[in-house]
């Protein structure tokens, strides 16, 4: 039976560091600063914006929650993100997705200023990292919270293992594929018209499933001992639960999975709440540059 990778612990271990150096950022006169910003009124999303300002808080930092209605215009988007580039009380700067259908989301993102850019979405920061300088980029907080759970039970260097990750969305699959690479890897990102995805899936050291289809990744499509990330967040009927009942569950088929999986990480409880710890990382990170510290290595 697999090692279930508790994702929720790793990530409270995470917070905590983040919360100890802000503390020590005091004594240079700063305190780190996050603007997350959501448009509309998705559940889910007002749902990981709260949580997101919460744990901001927890940290210690100055935490600024801006709610615009749904139908506010892209350049009044703009403008309050412009005043956010220039504001030195703010380290880093969130958009939530999904923004409403009206507004052109690759345009806002690109708006952000790179240094500021805690989600690691603008060219700057997914150049920094698709050339292999990923200590200077702000890596997107999903797989870099996916590398930090590999990193517990794989280790840092990941030479001579082979990693498949399923998905190649330009905030999970292919920033997971380049910091796999970047750890030496052997690294192939599969999609929708991959041939022979299951037994691609079992040639893999590193399993990655980023496709946001329920249980999609069958136990036999994993190799004996392999690490299994499950990026999905799926909320799926529940009827024995009673009527009208959810239940969450990954992209992968988990008790499945882990018949043959050597660690997996659950739903929920592994990738999700590491999301939210790497964005308060990545915003202490920024604020350390702008106080000249050295940050701490998560
Ligand atoms: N600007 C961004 N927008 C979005 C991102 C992002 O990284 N940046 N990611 C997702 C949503 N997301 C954070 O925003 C997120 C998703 C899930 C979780 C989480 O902790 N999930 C829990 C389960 C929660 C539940 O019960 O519903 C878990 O997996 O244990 C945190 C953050 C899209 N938008």
């Amino acid at each position: 039976m697999a090692e279930i990778i508790d994702g929720k612990k790793i990530a409270e271990d995470v917070v905590a560091t983040v919360a100890a150096t802000a503390k020590d950022l005091a004594a240079h006169g700063v305190k780190p600063g996050l603007a997350v910003v959501i448009v509309g009124e998705d559940p889910a999303s007002q749902v990981y914006v709260a949580s997101k300002s919460r744990k901001a808080k927890e940290c210690g930092f100055h935490s600024v929650q801006h709610t615009l209605a749904g139908g506010t215009s892209q350049a009044d988007l703009v403008a309050l993100i412009e005043q956010l580039n220039v504001d030195p009380a703010i380290h880093g700067i969130l958009v939530q997705l999904p923004l409403p259908a009206h507004i052109d989301s690759g345009a806002i993102i690109q708006t952000i200023e790179p240094d500021k850019d805690v989600d690691g979405f603008t060219f700057v920061n997914v150049g920094r990292l698709g050339t292999g300088e990923v200590d200077s980029a702000f890596v997107p907080c999903t797989p870099a919270g996916s590398m930090l759970l590999i990193e517990r039970v794989r280790g840092r260097d990941l030479s001579g293992l082979t990693a498949v990750v399923v998905g190649r969305s330009n905030i999970v699959g292919k920033p997971m594929a380049n910091l796999l690479l970047a750890a030496n890897c052997t690294v192939t990102i599969a999609h929708s018209r991959t041939k022979d995805l299951p037994a691609l899936c079992r040639t893999a050291d590193i399993l990655v499933a980023a496709v946001g289809r329920p249980e999609m990744v069958k136990g036999d499509w994993v190799k004996q001992g392999a690490t299994v990330i499950d990026v999905g967040i799926n909320r799926i009927p529940a009827p024995e639960k009673g009527e009208g009942k959810t239940r969450l569950v990954g992209d992968v088929a988990f008790a499945e999975a882990a018949e043959n999986a050597g660690s997996i990480t659950p739903v929920p409880g592994g990738v999700g709440p590491m999301t939210i710890a790497m964005l308060m990382a990545n915003t202490l990170v920024s604020a350390c540059r702008a106080a000249g510290v050295e940050p701490p290595r998560f």
